[in-house]
């Protein structure tokens, strides 16, 4: 078994809550309210901005050139396309680019990039792809589960985000980061395997919670 495999097979049960959570279900029927999708792509515009800052990392941590390179793409996509996405949508509501960014991160989305940014401020090449590997994996199985029955209708409300996350050149991010975690897991310790299972397992729960935040529209007590 990959050892990619075995880091999905260890957070199974909350991969499989994320297909079922009713913020994703009323997003892939196009019922959710354009109110809490407005939350949720606030907030993650406001993610991917510390996303690409993970995949800087992983550039600098990565052990030959190729990987370094992809990396480095990576972080680039992130801005150009996802962050092109939410600003499409913000076009919707009025709201600059910097605007959307001027919004404050919510507890459950500051503890997840704090998260990740931990792992990338200290860990190996393939701790970083671990630890962002839930982040394009489950996007690219929810995207797949919700258009498993074709495309949606031209005058679904969130029919480019669906159509962006069950999209090839999506599924390719996560083929890629699995792969290298599959050829870097051979050569990892068991400190460093535990290390990459926590990180995994860690960051698959913060994806569940970020559907929840956003269905609650969570706000910081005070
Ligand atoms: C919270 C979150 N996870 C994953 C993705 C996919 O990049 C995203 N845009 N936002």
């Amino acid at each position: 078994m990959s050892f990619s495999t075995h880091l999905r097979k260890l957070a199974q049960p909350v991969w499989d809550a994320q297909l079922t959570h009713p913020f994703v279900l009323a997003l892939g029927k196009g019922t959710l309210s354009e109110r809490k999708f407005r939350y949720y792509i606030l907030q993650d515009a406001r993610f991917l901005a510390d996303l690409a800052r993970v995949f800087a990392a992983g550039s600098l941590r990565a052990p030959d050139a190729e990987s370094a390179l992809r990396f480095a793409k990576l972080a680039e996509e992130t801005i150009t396309v996802e962050r092109s996405l939410h600003e499409n949508y913000g076009k919707r509501w009025k709201l600059s680019p910097q605007e959307m960014l001027n919004e404050p991160m919510s507890p459950t989305n500051y503890a997840y990039t704090r998260h990740m940014l931990a792992v990338a401020q200290s860990g190996t090449a393939t701790e970083i792809a671990v630890v962002a590997l839930p982040c394009a994996w489950i996007y690219c199985v929810v995207g797949k589960h919700l258009l498993k029955n074709g495309p949606p209708p031209a005058k679904h409300p969130y029919r480019d985000w669906l159509m962006l996350y069950a999209s090839p050149e999506f599924e390719a991010v996560q083929e890629w980061m699995r792969a290298r975690v599959d050829t870097w897991a051979r050569t990892a310790g068991h400190e460093e395997k535990k290390r990459m299972e926590q990180a995994f397992l860690i960051s698959s729960k913060y994806e569940w919670m970020f559907w929840e935040m956003a269905w609650n529209e969570e706000k910081w007590p005070v």
